[in-house]
């Protein structure tokens, strides 16, 4: 919570906002082990996708290398460093900065010797709750970029759907002032 606090301030949103979203909102944990593969350049560990709750916290167990950022269309790796915590945002914190911080694409390579472990938390709001961008972002000039929707909705059309990249946002879009009424 401190972390979104501390974004919602930076971003000028209602603290109430991130209050009502978040506080009492799920926390999953998600545990990666990734064996070695003789030719890793014929498998993935995970495939390009971002994350779907609002930040998740991700520890690089063992130091070994093979999460991948997307940046600027390229493959950059993030190395790992012992105890240190990598923060990553998630779809939905991109919808309700409106964009401003966008997820982060991101997937795991594989190591042809050694095996990997990686765990991560997600954190997400309520499930009973709507979400959507933050009614202080958006004026004329920044009108909403994504639609409002039942946090349940979002994450049943997240499960229905292959990872693919960022493919779902774009689902989630509002796509121009006519079709946005
Ligand atoms: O293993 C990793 O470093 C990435 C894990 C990940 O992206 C996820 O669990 O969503
Ligand atoms: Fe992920």
């Amino acid at each position: 919570m401190t972390i979104l606090y501390q974004m919602a301030k930076a971003l000028r949103i209602e603290a109430d906002y991130f209050k009502e979203l978040f506080e009492e909102g799920r926390q999953a944990i998600g545990m990666n082990y990734y064996p070695p593969c003789p030719q890793p350049e014929l498998a993935i560990g995970l495939n390009p996708h971002s994350d779907a709750g609002g930040l998740t916290i991700l520890l690089q167990l063992n130091e070994v290398e093979g999460l991948q950022i997307k940046k600027n269309g390229m493959w950059v790796p993030v190395q790992p460093i012992p105890g240190a915590f990598i923060i990553n945002i998630g779809n939905i914190l991109e919808i309700v900065t409106n964009g401003i911080y966008p997820s982060i694409e991101h997937r795991a390579v594989v190591n042809s010797v050694k095996e990997r472990l990686s765990i991560a938390t997600f954190y997400s709001p309520k499930i009973d709750g709507n979400m959507g961008p933050a009614p202080s972002l958006l004026t004329p000039e920044t009108p909403a970029s994504f639609k409002t929707m039942s946090v349940a909705d979002y994450f049943k059309g997240f499960f229905s759907r292959q990872p693919q990249g960022k493919s779902y946002l774009d689902v989630l879009r509002v796509q121009n002032e006519n079709e946005s009424g």
